[in-house]
Parts: structure tokens; sequence; C-alpha cells
């Protein structure tokens, strides 16, 4: 995939990865190509071959000449990683969190959005249409830890939460401009400050003195538990919720599922100082349970390549993006069979083509 070179063209890294991720990110790359088709901008992309296949042929998750091989890319498209066939955490840790971390990607955009058409396993779902802000760099994802006596009966685990002043008020300074520019401004703090004193005051703190810079924006507060009550009772009371890397994560897979599935789950890691490229993926990984049999909803990716193209510019092309999916989800109700990955990335590049 490439085209003569403008100074609009687009260097893409692609990091396809482990299972489902390459069936995916070959469909989010056909759509790419058709989005970008007659509109003056070409893409060349570099493929980068992380993940199980390389760790088991050199040990090697991600180095540093990979790392700086992908800084001189314009964003990057990663489809998943992880695999039952290397220990659990090794590709995990040292190459998708390494990537976020190294690229300083804190904002961890994921949206939740119910389309139109689409079967929501809630009875009375409302008008979902919500961002999460999660904080991408910090909270019990950075590897402060550690164990001791493992094995034994008197094993001490740790995993230390960090939350820094810097990096909690940097991402929640972003939430707030988004939920300045959305239409119901508000914001919602997802945290559990009654039990994580220390970290939860430090957020409540930040979003308070935050507000001040932003008096349009109406601000709530929930518990973490309560808020996996509302995301299923009543979503449509959430606008941008901005919370840390682990609730995140998690609270984006319950989103993801009353949305219609994680098949339809986009995400961001962005850098928003632009100081490396941003990372778009859908937020599912590897599906070892369904991969390389065609089963894959390629949806997530495609969507997350509609983030990619808002990121760099390219409104019009990330709304034929959008619009073809959300056509796409429209008439799946009334399909007579449920189609291949391969044949989701077709009827979607023909849609965004025609
Ligand atoms: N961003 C990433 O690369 C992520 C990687 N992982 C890794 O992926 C591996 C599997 O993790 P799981 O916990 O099983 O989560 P998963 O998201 O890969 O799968 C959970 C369930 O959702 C289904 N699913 C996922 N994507 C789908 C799609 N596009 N279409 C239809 N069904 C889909 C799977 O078949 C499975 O039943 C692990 O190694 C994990 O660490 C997990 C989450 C994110
Ligand atoms: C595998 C994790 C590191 C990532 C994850 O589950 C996510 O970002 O949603
Ligand atoms: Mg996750």
């Amino acid at each position: 995939m490439s085209s003569s070179a403008t100074a609009r063209d687009i260097h893409l890294a692609v990091v396809a990865g482990d299972g489902i991720g390459t069936e995916v990110v070959e469909q989010g790359l056909l759509v790419l190509d058709a989005a970008l088709a007659g509109s003056g901008v070409g893409v060349s992309t570099t493929d980068f071959d992380l993940g199980a296949r390389r760790w088991h042929a050199t040990g090697e998750t991600l180095t540093d000449t990979d790392l700086d091989a992908i800084r001189t890319h314009d964003a990057i498209l990663l489809g998943a990683i992880g695999d039952p066939s290397v220990p659990s955490g090794v590709l995990e840790r040292g190459l998708l969190l390494k990537l976020r971390f190294a690229l300083d990607h804190y904002v961890n955009l994921r949206p939740g959005k119910l389309f139109p058409g689409v079967a929501s396993p809630l009875a009375h779902p409302g008008d979902v249409d919500f961002v999460v802000v999660r904080e991408g760099t910090e909270g019990p994802y950075v590897g402060n830890g550690g164990a001791i006596r493992v094995g034994t009966p008197h094993e001490v685990a740790n995993e230390v939460s960090v939350n820094t002043a810097f990096g909690v008020e940097r991402v929640v300074r972003d939430a707030f401009a988004r939920a300045a520019a959305r239409p119901r401004k508000k914001l919602t703090l997802v945290h559990k400050h009654n039990v994580l004193v220390h970290a939860g005051h430090l957020w409540r703190r930040t979003v308070e003195a935050v507000n001040a810079e932003f008096p349009d924006v109406t601000v709530d507060y929930l518990h973490v538990d309560a808020a996996t009550i509302f995301l299923v009772t009543n979503p449509s009371r959430f606008d941008v919720i901005v919370t840390d890397n682990l609730f995140g994560d998690i609270l984006t897979d319950l989103a993801a599922a009353i949305t219609g599935g994680i098949g339809l789950a986009a995400s961001a890691n962005i850098n928003p100082d632009r100081t490396a490229p941003s990372m778009f993926e859908p937020v599912h990984g590897s599906a070892p349970d369904i991969a390389g049999q065609g089963k894959a909803d390629p949806t997530a990716t495609v969507l997350s390549v509609a983030l990619l193209l808002d990121h760099l510019g390219l409104h019009t092309q990330a709304k034929a993006v959008e619009d073809a999916v959300a056509a796409d989800l429209a008439g799946r109700g009334s399909a007579e069979r449920v189609r291949s990955t391969a044949e989701v990335g077709k009827d979607l590049a023909a849609r965004v083509a025609g």
C-alpha cells in the first residue's frame, strides 16, 4: 500500500500482532485505503513483526531499534498483542504497555456509542454516546511491584498503583477539554476514593482544581463499583468519564458489552503533545478462542482507523468511515447470515468507496 509522495502522505507503522490482530488489521488497512482513495493523501505502511512469533524466534519483545523506527511514523495501527504460547504478561507488558509508556500515550480514548440498529443486551439502553478518557501511562500497570516467597504459602505479591500529580493533571485537563467541546459538557470522575484514599484524593482534588478552568463543565463523581451499576442501568447519564488505567480498562470492556459487543469497540492511545506517534487499536485482545477462523469482527479496528484519520486532521475521511460502519451496522439485523472477517472488511471498504 503506497502512493506517490506528497507533503500530506501518511507514514503508518503497522503492528498487527497476535491472534485475530493480523486478521482485523488487514481489514482496517483495506478500509483506510478506500477512505483515502482520490483524496490526494497517500499512505505508506511499515510492518513491524512484533508479538509471539518474534518472541519465540529471538526472545525480543520491543527493542530500542524498533521503538526508534516506530517513532519516525505519523501514527501506529495495532491489532492485538498476547498469545497463550507466551507466558502471560511478557508481551502485554514488554510490548503493548511499553509502546504506550515509551510513546507517552497518556490519553487512552475509548468511545462508548450505541449505533442505531445495534442490539444491546440492555432492555432500555437509551441514547448511549459517551467517551472514556482512561489514563494510559500510570496506575497499577507501571510495573512497580514485586513478590517474595513466591510459590510458598507465605507469598506476598505487590502491584503498586502509581499516580503522579503531573500525570493525573494532564489527563484530567484533556478530559475537561473534551467535555467542554461536547454538547452536554459533563464530566464524571470514576475512582474509589472511599478506600484508595491516597490516589483517589489526588484525582478528586485535581478534578476540582482543573474545573475552575472549565466552568461550563458539570462534574460528578462515582465510585467505580457504582459506575458499573449505572453503565448497565442508565448508561445515557454518561458523557465524558475520566478514570485511571485499571478502572478504565475494566469499564471499557463493559462499555463495549452494552454497545453491541467487543468487536465494535475502538480506541486511541493519544500523545496529545505530539512528541511521538499516537496509536490506534481495537479495545479487544488477540482472542485466541477464535483466531484463524475468520470469525473476528473487524469493525472495532475500522472505527479505530476513523479515530486515526481524525487525529491526523482528515475529518471528512474519518466521517466517511464512521458513516460506512453506521450503515453496515444498521443493516446487520436483517442479514441472512453472519459474515466472515474479510467479508465485513470488504463490505465496509465498498461502502466507504461508494
Ligand atoms: N490491546 C491488546 O492487545 C489486548 C490484549 N489482550 C490479550 O489478548 C489475549 C486474550 O485476552 P482475552 O482476555 O481473551 O480478551 P479478548 O478481548 O481477546 O477476548 C475476549 C472475548 O471477546 C471475543 N472477541 C474479542 N475480539 C473480538 C472480535 N473482534 N470479534 C468477535 N469476538 C471478539 C473473544 O473471542 C473472547 O471470547 C490475552 O493475551 C490478553 O492479554 C487483551 C486485551 C487487550
Ligand atoms: C492487555 C492489557 C495490557 C491491555 C488491555 O486489556 C487494554 O488496554 O484494554
Ligand atoms: Mg482491556
